[in-house]
């Protein structure tokens, strides 16, 4: 069943008198355990499809629909209750709270999520979670301890462990080495079969396309292939 169906959707920016039209009808499907890759030039609109799809700013016209629901007839405050218990993220930095340690940006998260688990249970959570990241041995660590590749991994771990049918990644390996880029798109792409989750990732690094199940084009508004 596809999770996401992105139907037409537009979206205009007003900006002083003109109006500029930067998604001009992009349709997209995205199905369950896959990773799709959005792909495009610089301001072809692929940020503006994925922050509409994940609820963050809203479309012109057309529709979002995620498991059968629309995102346009919703209130805000069921779009964050989709966003905060439905979706995870990841972006070219961390952004972890750096007077955190790793096990606690885990639980602050699935604090947000509102989680009904017993505090026990919410260990196990994360002790498992951290495993699946290779980072047990890291769970007392501190963000300015960890290296690039490490806080990319407990981001990951963040966005995931609410156990979310959707990942959103902007751009997840822009701030890492080639290596590095790898093994992190190597663990996205592991999670996303392991937990059977939806993933959608911008990407402008053409060696991370391997690690896609799709790769999608988009230029100048509209989705032009889809492989
Ligand atoms: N809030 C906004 N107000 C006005 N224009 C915007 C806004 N957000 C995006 N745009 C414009 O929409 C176009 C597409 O931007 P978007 O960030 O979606 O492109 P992109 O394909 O992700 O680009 P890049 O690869 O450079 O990140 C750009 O011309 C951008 O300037």
């Amino acid at each position: 069943m596809a999770v996401f169906v992105i139907e037409n959707v537009e979206k205009t920016f007003k900006v002083g008198e003109v109006v500029e039209r930067v998604l001009k009808g992009a349709s997209l499907t995205l199905e369950q355990g896959q990773v799709t890759a959005l792909v495009g030039t610089s301001g072809s609109g692929k940020s503006t499809l994925l922050t509409i799809a994940a609820g963050l700013q809203q479309a012109t016209d057309g529709n979002v629909i995620f498991n059968g629901y629309n995102l346009k007839n919703m209130s805000h405050e069921q779009i964050r209750q989709v966003r905060a218990k439905e979706f995870g993220f990841i972006f070219q930095f961390a952004h972890l709270v750096p007077f955190l340690n790793v096990e606690e940006q885990l639980k602050l998260m699935l604090e947000v999520a509102e989680s009904k688990m017993s505090n026990k249970e919410q260990q196990e959570e994360v002790d498992q979670m951290l495993e699946l990241v290779g980072m047990t041995h890291r769970k007392e660590a501190y963000p300015p301890s960890l290296s690039g590749g490490e806080k990319q991994r407990i981001a990951i771990a963040r966005a995931l462990i609410h156990k979310p049918k959707v990942l959103f990644a902007d751009e997840p390996t822009a701030s890492l080495d080639s290596k590095r880029s790898q093994d992190v798109m190597a663990l996205i792409r592991h999670l996303t079969k392991t937990l059977g989750v939806t993933t959608l990732m911008v990407t402008h690094d053409e060696e991370m396309l391997a690690f896609a199940d799709r790769v999608v084009k988009m230029s100048d508004g509209v989705i032009l292939q889809d492989e």
